[in-house]
């Protein structure tokens, strides 16, 4: 377990974080985005940017990936000021939980009221395609079950309580409003809702894992988001979340398929223009408090 001190993810280090960017731009965002791999043409999508590498915010972790710009984006979409990840943090890069989920806790601290989360996730569900677009109901946190929690430790209530309730995560009206847009996008034969399951990454899941993972209920498999909801949620942002099945989980042991991380990019250049347009239609009605 690593104390907060030496995550960064403290109330006083995050806050440090939050007041050094609020320093250096006008914009006050409402509403944070974290872009999944190869879905960081989001970011692209803000008007009037003002952008921060990774690599010169004090305390920030940096991206390792491909496909994860390192990049935090501010501006507006459809004219609302947002927050945006080009690039986000993965437990498989090394970091401690608390550090791959310390952007939510600045992201609140900025003042965002809502996050929309996206990811590339491996389709377990027989009747998902690659290419299909997900909304997340409901996860499964796999590393959760052996200790890995990004709010073990100790609590600050100053983010949020000991123990949040994690059975209302992904906000029904969000999920609603994704359904509506989707079907007036004509999106309806790709878009699907269902559970995501994170597991540590980053290699690939077996033929039996997979088995598993969807006799236990899941119906998309990734290595990030789950952790970033827990700790969105504990401090009290709403959370949307979308999976591009990006590639389909191995289940059979004749397949000559092999999950590889080139696909993944490439589907999601392929479905880019479309989640690009589902996200910005649902955030041209979404109303703030
Ligand atoms: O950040 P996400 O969850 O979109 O990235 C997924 C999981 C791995 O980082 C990578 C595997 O191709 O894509
Ligand atoms: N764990 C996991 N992560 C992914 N990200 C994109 N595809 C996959 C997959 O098949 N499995």
């Amino acid at each position: 377990m690593f104390p907060e001190s030496t995550t960064g993810s403290c109330y006083e280090e995050c806050k440090s974080t939050a007041e050094w960017l609020l320093a250096q731009m006008e914009v006050r965002p409402l509403l944070g985005i974290v872009c999944g791999s190869g879905l960081g043409g989001l970011a692209e999508m803000l008007k009037d940017q003002v952008v921060f590498r990774y690599e010169d915010i004090p305390n920030f972790p940096q991206s390792t990936v491909r496909g994860h710009a390192g990049r935090l984006v501010f501006g507006t979409l459809k004219g609302k000021p947002c927050v945006c990840m080009q690039g986000r943090f993965h437990l498989y890069e090394g970091y401690p939980v608390q550090k791959t989920t310390l952007p939510m806790r600045i992201f609140k601290l900025l003042g965002v009221e809502m996050v929309i989360l996206t990811n590339a996730a491996g389709g377990l569900n027989e009747d998902y395609k690659v290419g299909d677009i997900m909304i997340i109901k409901d996860h499964i946190n796999m590393p959760g079950f052996a200790g890995v929690n990004p709010l073990a430790g100790q609590n600050d209530e100053r983010f949020g309580v000991r123990f949040p309730c994690m059975s209302d995560a992904y906000d029904r009206d969000l999920r609603q409003l994704a359904q509506d847009v989707g079907e007036e996008l004509g999106y309806k034969d790709f878009l699907r809702e269902g559970v995501y399951c994170v597991l540590g990454g980053p290699s690939f899941e077996t033929i039996a894992e997979c088995r598993m993972l969807y006799r236990l209920g899941a119906d998309a498999v990734g290595m990030s988001t789950v952790h970033e909801v827990i700790v969105a949620r504990h401090c009290g942002m709403r959370v949307f979340a979308l999976s591009l099945i990006t590639n389909k989980a191995v289940m059979d042991y004749n397949s000559e398929e092999k999950a590889n991380h080139e696909e993944v990019l490439q589907t999601g250049k392929q479905r880019a223009e479309q989640l690009e347009k589902l996200v910005s239609s649902m955030v041209s009605r979404i109303k703030h408090n």
